[in-house]
């Protein structure tokens, strides 16, 4: 498959999920850069005080070379030790080529340099032959703590390797090291060794097997203890190759729990180790790693983990009010752009695969022909669908990309109304205003919730909400490690409270009555569970189907929550399934209001006008329902804001207004601004 066909973006095919060890493995081991992947058979082979098969190995070819042996015994030995040397290299003959081996090995990557130092006065003795009574090896092999780290593998290896069981243990006494008594010492070092791993293996396969229930063994993957996890913890975790072994091996057990999971732990112990260790191998805090994880199945989860990992592909939407796609298409390829339509489901969409030129920097850019947008904000745009003469409020609108969608979608006609809160923001959505000749627009920066009061009677809604960006991880990592369960609960509380004002806003007489609600998060506080608050709150309107062609059908029930029947109609976007940022997608038909139960009246504070709300028949209680201190706008919480733009309004009006009776507004809560 050629590169482009792997890059393609688009169409809704699977991530392919990583493979044990594979692609995960490989680009941590990258991004560690110089940090090696642990080498832990070769560590153990040449471990100064575990020395086995390095110090055992090789004096067995010296010992063969020193001492010429003879008749059929000699070349049964010779056989043997020829099975013993079946790694190491030919011409080994003579002990001077042996020590230039040893050397020459401590040179390369199986001998880091601080095992060599480690071996102390071992350099002296291989210079120089006399005095070859300063190796020591009394201690050879006693240590079991490099046993520990040696794979279960090698460990039988080693024990299948073992052939001299007759050797005379006896020979490993103190005393010094001489040519004549050195095969014999090594032996004997060699039984110990082995023996030690026999154990070792042994205790191994108590923990790592068991049976199933036609008896056959099975390999399960053994927890770390709460000390065990605590210590590590305590060290700054374990290296991130392990790290990320441990998450397959859950993965695993997660998967087929029953089988694979070890006798006495529960799943939770296995989800809670997961979630600490992806939380460590991918950089998150722990909360939303857990967050994020809750919304799939296991190893899906893995890949969504993954997908934040890689960069999306650059994309482009040909801005039609200037040129048509052919022509953008074939202006960027004769100045040495890569690039093809995104995918069958948008006209205007082009995924640049490489330039030799900056592509926010083009002729063909700045005369406005193109928007540099990603592909997942064609989407609500298009769910929006507006069409020529309407009005349509875009609420929270910065920078852009979606305002001069629409623009072009009402083909210059009707009117946008380009909402945001943040005036510095308004900047750049003016500069792409009038780069891509939008001549429908107007520019405005109100706080989206002083709609409708400031305007309503729209055809068409989109609110763009600010969110977490859970979605954009890719695009920017700071979300992995700066968003609490405080900020996801504000930001709900925020998009509630704009989802219904973008409601009101709407007239239910218009063919269209339309609000698309749209998010760059994939959390289901803000997406599913926000539509459902409105929906509750506003009985008048219902989820139509988005009439997007892909994408994952919205939660019905979420951890015991159960949504809106027809939550299902929403559409979800995730990086690892569509190759696209993470995103949300709701369209709301709003219907005529009912018949009105009451109306409201108040005495305005100065005695004049009059504020009536009209409270549509069924519409909830104003307490929140969820009880979680979420409330309708008009609610205490929000009076601060309505007396404000109350307030405004009646000044703009040329009315003497009384000083402020209640603080300034508070600051809105930090919000993900993307899209
Ligand atoms: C996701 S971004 C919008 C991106 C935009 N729709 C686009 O396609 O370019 C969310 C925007 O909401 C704005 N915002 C935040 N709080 C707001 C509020 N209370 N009312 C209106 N806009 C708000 C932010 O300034 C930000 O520009």
């Amino acid at each position: 498959m050629g590169r482009r066909a792997k890059n393609k973006q688009g169409d809704p095919e699977a991530f392919r999920p990583a493979s044990k060890g594979s692609k995960l493995a490989k680009r941590k081991a990258e991004d560690d850069g110089d940090k090696p992947t642990p080498k832990k058979a070769k560590s153990v082979i040449i471990d100064p005080k575990g020395k086995r098969k390095a110090t055992l190995a090789k004096p067995k070819a010296k010992k063969s070379a020193a001492k010429p042996k003879t008749g059929k015994k000699a070349s049964e030995d010779e056989d043997e030790d020829m099975d013993a040397w079946e790694d190491v290299e030919d011409g080994m003959d003579d002990l001077d080529t042996h020590k230039k081996f040893m050397f020459n090995d401590s040179d390369n990557e199986e001998f880091p340099g601080a095992d060599i130092e480690d071996l102390g006065d071992d350099d002296d003795f291989l210079g120089q032959t006399g005095e070859l009574q300063q190796l020591d090896l009394s201690d050879s092999g006693s240590d079991a703590d490099s046993d520990e780290q040696l794979p279960t593998k090698l460990k039988k290896r080693a024990l299948a390797s073992d052939s001299d069981s007759d050797t005379d243990e006896n020979s490993d006494e103190d005393g010094p090291t001489t040519l004549s008594n050195m095969e014999k010492k090594s032996r004997a070092l060699e039984v110990k060794a082995d023996r030690e791993l026999e154990k070792d293996l042994a205790d191994a396969q108590d923990q790592e097997m068991k049976e199933d229930e036609d008896g056959e063994n099975i390999e399960v993957f053994v927890l770390p203890t709460a000390e065990e996890r605590e210590l590590e913890k305590k060290n700054g975790g374990i290296d991130l190759h392990d790290v990320n072994q441990r998450i397959q091996d859950c993965v695993r057990v997660l998967t087929n729990f029953k089988r694979f999971a070890a006798k006495g732990r529960s799943r939770s112990e296995y989800i809670e180790q997961i979630i600490a260790d992806i939380a460590h191998y991918y950089g998150y805090n722990e909360f939303l790693t857990e967050k994020l994880f809750n919304l799939f199945p296991v190893q899906e989860a893995i890949e969504f983990f993954e997908a934040n990992e890689i960069p999306r592909p650059v994309t482009i939407r040909t801005n039609t009010l200037r040129t048509r796609r052919r022509d953008l298409a074939q202006a960027l390829i004769n100045r040495g752009v890569n690039l093809e339509p995104i995918g069958k489901w948008t006209k205007v969409g082009l995924q640049v695969f490489e330039s030799s030129i900056p592509i926010g920097a083009t002729p063909e850019y700045l005369a406005g022909h193109y928007m540099l947008q990603a592909a997942s904000s064609f989407l609500p745009v298009m769910a929006l669908a507006p069409e020529p003469n309407e009005r349509v409020l875009d609420m929270a609108s910065a920078p852009g990309g979606k305002t001069t969608y629409i623009s072009a979608l009402l083909q210059n006609t009707g009117i946008v109304f380009a909402n945001d809160a943040n005036k510095a923001r308004t900047k750049s959505l003016t500069a792409n205003v009038h780069r891509l000749g939008c001549k429908n627009v107007v520019v405005c920066s109100y706080d989206g919730r002083e709609f409708p009061k400031v305007m309503g009677g729209f055809d068409r809604v989109l609110l763009d909400a600010p969110c977490s960006g859970t979605g954009v991880i890719s695009k920017d990592a700071s979300v992995k490690v700066n968003k609490s369960d405080r900020d996801f609960h504000l930001l709900s509380h925020l998009q509630k409270q704009l989802i219904l004002c973008a409601i009101d806003s709407v007239d239910p007489a218009s063919r269209g009555a339309v609000v698309v609600y749209s998010t760059c998060s994939v959390t289901v506080d803000e997406n599913e569970a926000v539509v459902d608050y409105a929906l509750r709150k506003r009985p008048h309107v219902q989820l139509v189907p988005t009439g997007l062609e892909f994408g994952r059908e919205g939660f019905t029930s979420y951890r015991g929550k159960t949504f809106d029947d027809k939550m299902h109609l929403t559409r979800r976007f995730y990086p690892h399934v569509h190759n696209m940022d993470g995103f949300y997608v709701a369209k709301l038909k709003i219907g005529k209001r009912r018949r009105a139960a009451k109306v409201e009246e108040s005495e305005d504070e100065d005695g004049g006008e009059k504020d009536v709300t009209v409270v549509p028949e069924g519409a909830e209680d104003e307490e929140d329902a969820e009880g979680e201190g979420t409330s309708l706008f008009n609610a205490e919480e929000d009076k601060i804001y309505l007396d404000e733009s109350k307030r405004k309004q009646r000044k703009a009006k040329g009315y003497r207004v009384k000083p402020r009776t209640t603080p300034a507004k508070p600051a809105a809560p930090t919000a993900k601004v993307a899209g």
